[in-house]
């Protein structure tokens, strides 16, 4: 059964960050992922996790002034990448968690070879040091009607770019909002890229809502990934109509609970 995560960065949004924690536990979330956690008092948020029996999943490169879609792909920007990647490590590593998503960033058109050189000798880098404290690199290929003039955008690309970085640690963060977007055909394509995917994420297309309505029927997808074989968990990565607990009536089947108030 697909064991869903809960991304705090959109789920449980109206509470202040550290009780976001166990509000996903009290509704029956067993990991957690956080984006940009770095305003937060790493010791606040461990004490958090361990008290509540979550796992800890991963985290973003933090955004920059002028970047916040990040600098990996970003000719000429390489040191600062990584410094940033250096911050990341000790942050998901206060942490307890796995995985660093590298965001590539956003390439004018005529640059995008020069960039994906960029981004594939900085994850080889990041690579060798995320090796040293066991964790795992994530790359996620993005929407271009979100974020325009991203380099990373369909996972086609991703799975190139992972073939030349040739290591182990580095995988693709397969999320099925974006790549809906981006051509569709979900499930041949996850299967297809399966073997290079480290972990996934939903939501609703085109709403960006729960994944209970929209384009993509989610309860094939969940029972897709559990007949493929996919053993990671599954991040809920949507923006909540209202209440994040008034929209749980999707994950109950999957052992989340819908809201009793
Ligand atoms: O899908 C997304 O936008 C995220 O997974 C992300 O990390 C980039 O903000
Ligand atoms: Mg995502």
């Amino acid at each position: 059964m697909p064991r869903l995560a809960a991304n705090l960065a959109y789920l449980f949004a109206d509470r202040p960050p550290l009780d976001r924690f166990g509000a996903a536990a009290a509704a029956g979330f067993r990991a957690v992922e956080l984006q940009y956690p770095y305003d937060q008092d790493p010791a606040a948020m461990r004490a958090a996790i361990v008290r509540h029996g979550l796992v800890m999943l991963g985290i973003n490169t933090a955004p920059l002034p002028g970047a916040p879609s990040g600098i990996a792909g970003v000719p000429g920007r390489e040191s600062e990448f990584a410094a940033l990647f250096e911050r990341a490590v000790s942050l998901v590593t206060a942490l307890g968690g796995r995985t660093i998503h590298c965001l590539a960033g956003v390439v004018p058109e005529g640059e995008r070879e020069a960039g994906e050189a960029t981004f594939v000798e900085n994850l080889r880098h990041a690579a060798d040091r995320a090796a040293a404290h066991g964790l795992i690199i994530l790359i996620e290929p993005l929407n271009t009607v979100d974020r325009p003039g991203y380099l990373l955008t369909r996972a086609e690309q991703a799975a190139a770019i992972l073939d030349r970085v040739e290591r182990a640690n580095v995988r693709m963060q397969f999320d099925f909002y974006h790549q809906q977007i981006m051509g569709g055909d979900l499930l041949r394509r996850f299967e297809r890229h399966l073997p290079l995917i480290g972990h996934v994420q939903i939501a609703a297309v085109p709403s960006r809502a729960e994944p209970d309505e929209g384009e993509v029927n989610y309860a094939v997808v969940l029972a897709a990934l559990d007949r493929l074989g996919y053993a990671g968990f599954v991040g809920c990565e949507y923006v909540p109509r209202g209440r994040t607990e008034d929209g749980l009536g999707w994950a109950a089947p999957w052992g989340v609970a819908t809201a009793v108030s």
